[in-house]
């Protein structure tokens, strides 16, 4: 079970330390935990992943950030492909697809997120797979190191998460399509963890907005020890 907190443009690199800290006061025990702060927040250790980063080691690419600058830190782990940076950043799939392959061929162990738009979901589950479909174009979803986030666009940041019958017909057909682990994110809070934890098919959750709180985070790393998959 893998429990990931994607810090997204929130805390300071002090905050960052004093987080990674408190958070290792548990055992953790079997559980996976992950955390993806900015940038300038990225430091070595084990937990620590980055948000984005640029398929190539250095160059003239103002404003990013490339496996040089990560290598620095160590970091080995990545996010890519979250809607954020699709839909805000408007990285396209094929950009999306080369970044997956830069880092794949680092050995990165990548969060790779995926997610449908509201208009889609009222299509219901066909319309949603084939969507999901083409944010998968150019993934090789046997590499090793691949972890899926299924993060409904809908749900992210809106304090309303998908229910849990969309999360298991969804997380089902993504089965067919993978045996990596798949992760559930968008507005996973305290209250609704344990359940979307005991769905079927789902091997652990990217928490953004309250992941923001270690106490919160914490207790959300206790819940997933406590249930045995
Ligand atoms: O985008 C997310 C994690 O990557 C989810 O964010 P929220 O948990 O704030 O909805």
């Amino acid at each position: 079970m893998i429990v990931a907190a994607n810090f997204k443009m929130h805390k300071t690199r002090k905050e960052t330390k004093e987080y990674l800290k408190k958070l290792k006061s548990i055992n953790f025990e079997d559980i996976k935990v992950r955390v993806f702060p900015p940038f300038t927040a990225l430091f070595e250790d084990e937990l620590i992943g980055a948000q984005n980063g640029y398929p190539a080691i250095n160059g003239a690419y103002t404003g990013e950030i490339g496996l040089e600058q990560l290598k620095e830190f160590n970091i080995n782990k990545i996010l890519i492909g979250h809607s954020e940076r699709r839909n805000i950043l408007n990285e396209s799939q094929e950009f999306i697809a080369k970044k997956f392959e830069f880092f794949k061929k680092e050995n990165f162990e990548i969060i790779y997120c995926i997610g449908e738009p509201l208009e889609i979901r009222k299509k219901g589950i066909k319309e949603v797979i084939k969507y999901l479909k083409t944010q998968l174009i150019g993934i090789d979803l046997n590499y090793q190191k691949l972890i899926i986030a299924y993060e409904p666009v809908w749900a992210i940041g809106t304090g309303v998460s998908a229910s849990i019958e969309e999360i298991k017909e969804t997380h089902y057909e993504i089965r067919k399509l993978t045996n990596r682990p798949i992760l559930y994110g968008g507005s996973v809070k305290l209250n609704n963890i344990e359940e979307i934890l005991k769905v079927e098919n789902v091997d652990g959750v990217l928490v953004g907005s309250a992941s923001l709180d270690v106490k919160t985070f914490k207790q959300m790393i206790q819940i997933a020890k406590e249930i045995k998959k």
